[in-house]
């Protein structure tokens, strides 16, 4: 056996804390111990779920070769020192409903695991999942306080993959060769950029004609809808896990990936005291740039008008949770 040099032996795995352990957290949870990026700790309010998970995913790793550690707990102790902090706590939404209808339920449970899980990880970068998703990111942060770079929000990463699969499927070419832009709110506003939407590097609107690509849109638009509807008693999950390991990895790896990611607006793209989905540098410190890209007029109304509507419930989710204080 090699031997192995004691400053390998002493380094510490990243750690990653996923508060939340329904279909979603489980699932990111196997993502990263199976992609090698970090050791997970699982937490949920459900005694024996995080720990039967945990559980079920360690009996997995000598089949699936790797040596990530889990814990599952109820306990926000057991997180203490995590490098991220995921949360995919709160409902889901069935059919018939909007994402903004868990707005009531849904802050409340953000406010308080947010809180929790930030008292014994100081340092943590915040990646909320749950939804409304823009709105929620917003209330971890006004509750956390943390610096706006280590707060963010995972939207646009799925949206996009969305137009990415359907824009491939259409055209029956690689999926790796397909790369799509999806900006906004997580919602029916969001705004997808058909001319920023490119396979091997020629746009979308130089293959395809408008109709099929709003068509695209669409689809894209009602993705989250389409799998509700099916699953009947809740939302997707594989690809939501995908899209949120995506941006654990270019965090811990540094790897300065360009993703886009529901980010604090300081005047960016002329809007202020928002979350909304933007072209994000990700990289060790968090979100590290927030790009501006050149987009039409018709582009940016559509980005003013999503984010407004994300403000509007911005104020109903503060009025909430102050109303239960
Ligand atoms: N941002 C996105 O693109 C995106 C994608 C998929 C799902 N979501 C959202 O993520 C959330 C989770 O979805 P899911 O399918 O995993 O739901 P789920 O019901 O399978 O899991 C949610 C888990 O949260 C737990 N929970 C509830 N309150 C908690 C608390 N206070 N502390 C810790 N855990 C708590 C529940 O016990 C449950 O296990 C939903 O709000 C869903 O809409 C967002
Ligand atoms: O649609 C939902 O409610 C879940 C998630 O936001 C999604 O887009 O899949």
């Amino acid at each position: 056996m090699t031997p192995v040099s004691p400053a390998i032996q002493q380094q510490k795995p990243a750690r990653v804390a996923v508060v939340g352990a329904g279909k979603v957290g489980s699932t990111l949870a196997q993502r990263i111990l199976e992609k090698n990026i970090a050791d997970v700790v699982l937490l949920d309010v459900v005694e024996g779920l995080p720990q039967g998970v945990a559980l079920d995913l360690l009996e997995a790793r000598g089949l699936e070769d790797h040596d990530g550690f889990i814990l599952g707990t109820n306990d926000y102790q057991d997180t203490a020192n995590s490098d991220i902090v995921v949360v995919t706590a709160g409902r889901p939404r069935t059919p018939g409903m909007d994402r903004n209808d868990l707005i009531h339920i849904n802050a409340s449970i953000i406010a308080q695991s947010v809180k929790s899980a930030i008292a014994h990880s100081p340092n943590a970068i915040l990646i909320l999942v749950t939804n409304p998703l823009d709105v929620m990111t917003y209330v971890a942060w006004q509750v956390t306080q943390l610096p706006t770079t280590r707060v963010m929000g995972m939207a646009g990463v799925l949206d996009s993959a969305r137009l990415q699969t359907f824009i491939a499927m259409e055209l029956g070419v690689a999926i790796a060769d397909v790369h799509a832009m999806v900006l906004g709110g997580h919602g029916d506003l969001m705004v997808p950029l058909p001319s920023y939407c490119t396979v091997r590097g020629v746009p979308i609107t130089e293959l395809l004609d408008q109709s099929t690509i709003e068509r695209l849109i669409e689809r894209t638009r009602n993705g989250g809808a389409e799998l509700v509807k099916l699953f009947k008693t809740g939302g997707a999950y594989y690809a939501p896990a995908s899209s949120v390991c995506r941006m654990v990895e270019a965090i811990l790896h540094n790897q300065s990936r360009l993703l886009p990611t529901a980010a604090y607006l300081q005047g960016e793209y002329g809007l202020n005291d928002v979350f909304v989905g933007v072209p994000c540098r990700l990289g060790a410190n968090g979100v590290e740039q927030i790009l501006e890209l050149k987009l039409s007029d018709a582009e940016l109304a559509a980005l003013h008008t999503s984010a407004e509507s994300v403000r509007a419930n911005n104020k109903i989710a503060l009025e909430a949770l102050h109303a239960k204080v």
